[in-house]
């Protein structure tokens, strides 16, 4: 940490290990919003069509660079979705391509667009070889599928019913457990080698599933994996300010229009790019642990990946301030995680 006192605190410039930028029209907020605060962000495949080839990649990557503000040096780090279908070769023309970071399994059917996800790994042998050969880290949507697993144990039989297996198959492949909701996930990354570790976001270390259903119903708390009890909260609490460097930040932020999230269907999605940092600031201080906000922000993601950590600091202030009701979103409004309410801390970027 560079410095700090109760008011202020300064650490180096961040990176976001998951997040969802969407395309076209959305570029604008998203990109805008990210890169405020984040260096790089490693930004999700599932758009429609999903981003199965390194081409698409590049297409997806000059789209983004297109829409960040001027002056602006935020790094898109991009992924590839893992079909049934993704030859090995594709991932050697990801490793040559140089901006492609790693490759993405959703399980089919388990969160948004992931209908064209992996419906059984043994389809994706060859190709996870090769990842494992090319040291290509794999990105795991951690939640089994099957329509009679309750929504709440799904990420904990993914650990007993899949990675386990995945693990002793493939012992050398890189694994992010993304967005781990669970004491389950936690405990076992904890416990796991140096090849296993997991992106943490904002939301599930301020929230739980209270915060989605006490009093009435809140679309805009619904998420994918769903927030969990508060023993869950506690647990991920701990280890994301424990110091360990296999946590690490990853946003997960995930706009979806208002109408789509305030309807009798709701879309799974939380949009918090608007503040992610003063979130985490909130988060880690409600543990005491303001001095490990910068290890889990800046150091633990680029060291896992291989990546140089950034240069220049970022400064976030103690000083309320209240999140807008909503957002301008493509043509649509968005609602920001904190909607209307108030946040303690604010973040002012320099660029050195
Ligand atoms: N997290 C979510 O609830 N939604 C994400 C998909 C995902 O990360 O699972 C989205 O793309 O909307
Ligand atoms: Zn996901
Ligand atoms: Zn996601």
């Amino acid at each position: 940490m560079i410095s700090s006192s109760t008011n202020t605190l300064t650490i180096t410039r961040p990176d976001d290990w998951h997040l969802h930028l969407r395309d076209d029209t959305a570029l604008q907020r998203t990109v805008t919003d990210t890169a405020r605060q984040f260096v790089r962000a490693i930004v999700m495949p599932n758009l429609r069509p999903p981003v199965t080839t390194t081409a698409m990649a590049n297409d997806y990557r000059q789209r983004i660079l297109a829409a960040r503000p001027d002056n602006s040096d935020f790094e898109p780090l991009m992924t590839l979705y893992l079909t049934d279908n993704t030859p090995a070769s594709e991932i050697e023309m990801a490793v040559d391509s140089e901006f492609v970071k790693a490759v993405k399994l959703y399980p089919a059917g388990a969160t948004t667009n992931s209908d064209a996800g992996v419906t059984h790994l043994r389809h994706c042998a060859n190709t996870l070889e090769m990842m494992q050969k090319l040291g290509m880290p794999l990105l795991i949507h951690g939640e089994v599928t099957d329509p009679e697993i309750d929504i709440f144990d799904r990420e904990k039989r993914f650990i007993e019913d899949k990675l386990i297996q995945l693990r002793r198959d493939f012992p050398e492949l890189k694994i992010v457990f993304e967005h781990i909701t669970t004491k389950d996930a936690a405990d076992y990354v904890n416990e796991a080698n140096a090849y296993l570790a997991a992106t943490i976001t904002p939301h599930h270390l301020l929230y739980n599933r209270n915060d989605l259903l006490v009093g009435g119903i809140r679309p805009h708390y619904f998420c994918l994996p769903i927030l969990k009890r508060n023993i869950h909260q506690q647990a991920l609490l701990k280890a994301a300010t424990s110091g360990s460097n296999k946590f690490f930040l990853g946003t997960d932020s995930a706009p979806h229009p208002r109408h789509d999230k305030e309807s009798s269907c709701g879309c799974a999605g939380i949009y918090s790019a608007h503040a992610a940092l003063e979130f985490y600031a909130e988060a880690f201080e409600s543990m005491n642990a303001l001095d490990k906000l910068e290890a889990f922000a800046s150091f633990h993601g680029p060291d896992f990946y291989g990546l140089p950590r950034n240069k220049g600091t970022i400064t976030l202030h103690r000083k309320a301030w209240q999140v807008p009701e909503s957002l301008d979103f493509a043509d649509s409004q968005l609602i920001p995680l904190r909607a209307g309410e108030m946040l303690q801390w604010q973040s002012q970027a320099t660029m050195t």
